[in-house]
This record gives C-alpha cells, structure tokens and sequence, in this order.
C-alpha cells in the first residue's frame, strides 16, 4: 500500500505540489492526470524518490521513502517521461544493468531478464545497440526496465507514448497483470487508457489534488441537442419546471443545447422535452442525446475550478 501524507515541493518560489495526500492499495490502478504543468511528474518524482519533498511523508507497505530510499528504490519500477537510455549499449547489457541497478541476484537475473524480454516482446532486438532501436522499440525498452524485478510500486509516465496500436493493446494487458500484485500509479493525457485501466482517478491542478475519485464514481452530465422552431425565450418559458434541465443555451437558429444533470434518467427527460414541445404545437427536427466522455467531464470540472478561484 502507499500513503501519501501532505507532501509539497517548491522550484525556487514556485509551489509545484501543494498539500497532496492520497492512499493507493495493491491491485489498485490510479490515473494521474492533469493539464501540462498541473505538477503530475513532479509528483512521481517524489514517489519514486528521486527528488525529496519539502514536507509531507510516503510510506511504502510502512517505509519511508526519505529514510529506506535505496531499499524502496529497488522494490520500485519507473518509467518517466524521458529515460536516457545509454546510446553505445546493447539492449541485453542495459537490462543487465538496470538488473544490477534493482540488486537482483545473479541467479534470478537472467530469468528475470527473459521474462521482461518476452513481456515487452524484444526477444528479436538482444544484440541491437539502444541508438539503432526506433522510438517504439526504446519505449518498449524503458517498460522493460522498469518491470524488472516485479516491482511493489509501478510508477508509468506515459507508457503507451510511441506505441503501435496492437503494442499499446499489449502494454495494457501487461499493466493489468503487474497490477495483480502491485500498486499502479499512471500518468497520461490519453483518456481511453485511462478508461481501459485505471480504477480510480487523481486530478491535479495548479499543485493541488482537486479530485480522487473511483472512475464509476463519475457520471457525466449529458447534453441534449435540440433542433426546433421556437423562440429561446419561449423554450426556457417551456422548461422552466424541470430542474434536472441545468441550461438551455442557443447554438445557432432553431438549435439548441440543454445541458441535463447527471444524477437524473436523461432517456426519459429527452421524451419529456420532446412530448412538451410537440404538444406546444412545435416542430421538433432534431432530438440527441450526447454522453460527454471523461475528456470533456475533465475540462468542465477544470472550468468550474477555475470559476471558484475567480470568485
Ligand atoms: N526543475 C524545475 N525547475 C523549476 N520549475 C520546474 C522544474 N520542474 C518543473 N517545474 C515547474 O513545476 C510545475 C509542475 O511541473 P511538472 O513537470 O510536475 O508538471 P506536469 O503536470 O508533469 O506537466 P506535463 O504534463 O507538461 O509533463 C510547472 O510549473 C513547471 O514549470
């Protein structure tokens, strides 16, 4: 399990990561996510203990990243944005490094090796210097150093980035499966990922955890496109004593949006809408729902933040 208690960091007089706390279990998948510059690297910097919070604790399964770091580093896979990968290696050899860098014994060392070659499918590419691989080949590579001794830990910046469609389909079966047994933590601005893996998400913003919920927590607010003959006015005037229509906002002449709440049966309130306008003695040409995915449900929650802060 990691906790995460408080932590802060600072770049000069810019506050990075301000107050973050958050607790993960084993089995466990978290997306953590935020605009450019939210402070998401900064964040898995600290966890993977390459850079030290200015306050605030982590413990992994108890120990404390700042007092156990070497030990925990061990016990800890990270794929950060930009590995520098050593250019002159052999594939072969940077995995043996990587294995030595984790203190694995010589005698699980090769088997440990093999079995991250086969799960990152570099079987074919041994022998290859690192700076003749192409950028699919060396993310594979990062991926495969960062499994290397079953991590407790697996810290993933991005690690889909460079993939191929059907490779990006292996890594997410991959990430399921090292989950089994380890705390996942996974960084990306890909929102199908995030909906293909994560059971949970953190959302940072400006340094700050504004968001930790389980993603079948989150229900959309739907919008329902109308297109009809009637004055804005007299459709506001029409709708006016169903709360669960939260807006209704002109798009272009006779179109309309109705932004509909999320706790309410969006099927029933669009036949509603539609039975109360024909009824009226409307035209009614076009009636569609729209589920707003977790992309846009991100930046509506982002704007409503930002509206706070002004006010
Ligand atoms: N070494 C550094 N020195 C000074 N400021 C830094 C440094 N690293 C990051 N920052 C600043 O800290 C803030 C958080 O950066 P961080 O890299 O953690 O964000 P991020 O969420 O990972 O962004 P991105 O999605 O663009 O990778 C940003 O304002 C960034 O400019």
């Amino acid at each position: 399990m990691l906790q995460v208690q408080n932590i802060s960091r600072r770049y000069g007089s810019h506050l990075a990561v301000d107050d973050v706390s958050f607790t993960i279990k084993k089995g466990e998948i978290i997306g953590l996510l935020g605009h450019n510059g939210a402070g998401k690297t900064t964040i898995m910097k600290m966890l993977s203990g390459y850079l030290e919070a200015d306050s605030g604790q982590i413990l992994l399964d108890g120990l404390d990243i700042q007092q156990q770091r070497r030990l925990i580093q061990q016990q800890l896979g990270y794929l950060p944005e930009h590995l520098p990968l050593y250019p002159d290696m052999t594939v072969l050899d940077y995995l043996d490094y990587a294995a030595s860098l984790k203190a694995l014994s010589s005698e699980s060392r090769a088997a440990e090796i093999r079995r991250v070659v086969a799960a990152t499918m570099l079987q074919d590419k041994l022998e290859a210097k690192i700076e003749t691989l192409s950028r699919g080949y060396k993310q594979r590579l990062s991926v495969a150093q960062a499994i290397l001794g079953k991590p407790r830990l697996l810290i993933l910046d991005e690690p889909t980035n460079g993939l191929d469609p059907s490779q990006t389909l292996q890594m997410r079966e991959l990430i399921q499966q090292i989950a089994q047994d380890a705390t996942v933590i996974l960084s990306t601005h890909i929102m199908q990922e995030v909906q293909a893996l994560c059971s949970r998400v953190l959302l940072i913003q400006q340094g700050r955890l504004v968001l930790d919920r389980a993603l079948d927590a989150l229900t959309p607010d739907s919008v329902l496109q109308l297109g009809c003959d009637i004055p804005l006015e007299a459709l506001k005037q029409l709708l006016c004593d169903m709360p669960q229509v939260l807006a209704v906002k002109p798009q272009s002449e006779h179109c309309f949006r109705l932004e509909l709440a999320a706790d309410s049966d969006h099927k029933a309130l669009c036949a509603q809408v539609a039975q109360r306008l024909v009824n009226a003695g409307h035209a009614l040409y076009q009636l569609h729902l729209q589920q707003q995915d977790l992309q846009s449900l991100f930046s509506s929650h982002h704007q409503k933040t930002e509206v706070k802060d002004a006010a």
